[in-house]
């Protein structure tokens, strides 16, 4: 592709010197390592190094012209362009250069604190069960094509993502949009059909520092609506009705649910599987096919992001029953002894209050709550989380999570700080988090609930004394071993001749 088209509306565009213009570029990149012969390289600073200091780098490796946003303090051998913000300039030169691949598709973009995900897969279910085809750009994996892939960032860099988009086929994008991807501008050079906000909940200080910076950060998808975009708002969270404000007063079309009359899908009642709510003048019940407080917000945002593409409400409701859940999020299982184990990726203080209190309604006889915090992520959460499992519990049990750079001691001791500061008898510490599910697993009853979060679909990154590699993993693992146990001791007593076929439990049944 000629220059003049990769730079296009860029502020340079126009005054191009013409031996330029027609320079052919077969590749860009922000990695001076991606870089091959006649490349276009942009120079990011990043927050762990900087991309100018690797301009000689590209060069070398058959860069053909340099974009960079800080003044060159010596000659380059190619041209090098300067921008007010590299960043930037990535998402708009990957929209020419993949040719804009968003604009023949409808794009759903979604961003709070919680929520994303899974109210991702909602909409992709529905608008799949009615015909669609969808990609999905999310936390967990990406689906493009129908095909998985690998998902490193939860929103991919500007360079990524209109690549992905360029190769997707299919008529609608799904994706989730991080602070850390707003404040990165990489939806850059995107506009979005529909915008969503789930909610805002204290998360990434250590990132944004304070929620106030947080929450525009957030706000900032909302620049990216088409100019007939529509914006759909959880307005129960105090942000969210903060944001529907606003957006009204932009003139904004804002389709906002939540528990006030004056919310278009007005929330009646609704327990943890259980909604009824207002659709304008129809009064509509469901059973949720996925249990959880939180999860019947999900549901209505996606509820409404459907009806919004024109789905009629009975083709939702029938596909909605059909919803099968999400992998790591409010996973249910039911342990041989009767005793229900949940694994979730709750890693704020409103995600554990909602599971928490989701068991409670389910009537859970006693509540275990296993969890722990992430090395080098914000550690001003801690003690909210912790207060809110204190309060809730019955028991709960500090553990191990990602470590990251963080030592095991040092996470120990951080444990044991917490524990003592913030924690209350109901708090024990195994930091072996595969030996914490084992413990609890091995000391509940039928009736019982066990919350493990944090994790979710995610593998161990450290390494545990159970051969296991996630919580699902440890959770089947213990389950079987106990199985295997059960078998053995009745094998010996059939054996003697004591043990009546029907008393075994057939697991997994
Ligand atoms: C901390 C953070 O957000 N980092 C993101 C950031 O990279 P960075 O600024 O750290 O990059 P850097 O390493 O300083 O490098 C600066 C520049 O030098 C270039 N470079 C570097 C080395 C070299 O040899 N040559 C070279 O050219 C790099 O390619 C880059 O362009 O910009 C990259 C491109 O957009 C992101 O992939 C990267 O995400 C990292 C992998 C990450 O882990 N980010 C997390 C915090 C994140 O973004 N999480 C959110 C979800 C949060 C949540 O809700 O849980 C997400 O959307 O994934
Ligand atoms: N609407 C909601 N309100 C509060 N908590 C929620 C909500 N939806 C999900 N959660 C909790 O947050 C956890 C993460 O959910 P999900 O993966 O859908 O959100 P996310 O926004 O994609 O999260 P992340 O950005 O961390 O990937 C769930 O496991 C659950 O505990």
């Amino acid at each position: 592709m000629k220059l003049k088209h990769v730079l296009k509306n860029l502020p340079f565009e126009s005054n191009l010197p013409k031996y330029l213009e027609n320079l052919e570029i077969i590749g860009i990149a922000d990695n001076s390592m991606e870089v091959a012969d006649n490349f276009l390289f942009i120079a990011v600073k990043g927050i762990h190094t900087d991309g100018h200091d690797y301009i000689e780098e590209a060069i070398a490796n058959g860069a053909a012209i340099i974009i960079g946003e800080k003044p060159m303090s010596y000659k380059t051998s190619i041209p090098y362009l300067q921008v007010d913000n590299s960043r930037k300039a990535v998402g708009q030169i990957a929209k020419n250069f993949y040719n804009n691949p968003a604009a023949n598709k409808t794009m759903v973009g979604i961003t709070g604190t919680n929520g994303k995900t899974t109210t991702s897969y909602l909409i992709k279910h529905l608008l799949e069960n009615s015909g669609k085809t969808c990609t999905l750009i999310g936390t967990i994996e990406n689906i493009i094509n129908g095909e998985v892939f690998h998902s490193y960032n939860t929103t991919p860099s500007a360079l990524v993502l209109q690549k992905i988009l360029a190769e997707s086929k299919d008529e609608v994008v799904i994706m989730e949009v991080s602070s850390h991807g707003l404040s990165q501008h990489r939806v850059e050079g995107i506009e979005f059909d529909y915008c969503l906000f789930t909610n805002l909940d204290h998360e990434h200080l250590d990132y944004h520092e304070t929620m106030d910076n947080y929450f525009q950060t957030k706000l900032l998808l909302f620049d990216y609506l088409k100019k007939h975009g529509k914006a759909i708002v959880n307005s129960d969270n105090p942000w969210g009705e903060k944001l529907a404000n606003i957006l009204k007063m932009r003139r904004i079309p804002v389709y906002s649910i939540g528990k006030a009359p004056a919310n278009q899908m007005q929330i009646r009642s609704f327990n943890n599987s259980t909604i009824e709510f207002s659709d304008n003048n129809d009064l509509i019940q469901m059973k949720s096919p996925i249990a959880g407080v939180h999860n019947m917000y999900n549901i209505l945002m996606a509820y409404t992001c459907a009806t919004l593409f024109g789905i009629n409400k009975s083709a939702i409701m029938s596909s909605l029953s059909k919803f099968r859940g999400v992998n790591g999020r409010f996973e249910m299982f039911k342990h041989t002894n009767g005793a229900t184990i949940i694994v979730d990726y709750a890693h704020t203080q409103d995600a554990v209050l909602h599971c928490l209190t989701t068991a409670k309604q389910f009537s859970a006889n006693h509540i275990t709550h296993i969890f722990g915090f992430r090395g080098d992520r914000d550690i001003s959460k801690r003690k909210e989380m912790l207060t809110v499992s204190s309060i809730l519990s019955d028991r709960y049990i500090l553990t191990f999570d990602d470590l990251n750079s963080m030592s095991e001691s040092a996470m120990t001791q951080q444990l044991n700080q917490l524990q003592t500061n913030y924690g209350n008898e109901k708090g024990r510490i195994i930091t072996d988090r595969t030996l914490a599910i084992q413990w609890a697993m091995e000391n509940s009853h039928a009736q019982d609930w066990i919350l493990i979060t944090g994790k979710g679909h995610e593998k161990y990154k450290q390494l545990f004394q159970l051969p296991t590699e996630s919580d699902k993993e440890t959770v089947l693992y213990v389950m079987e071993q106990n199985y295997r146990k059960h078998f053995q001791d009745d094998d010996a007593l059939l054996s003697q001749g004591t043990m009546e076929d029907e008393d075994f439990e057939i697991y997994p049944n």
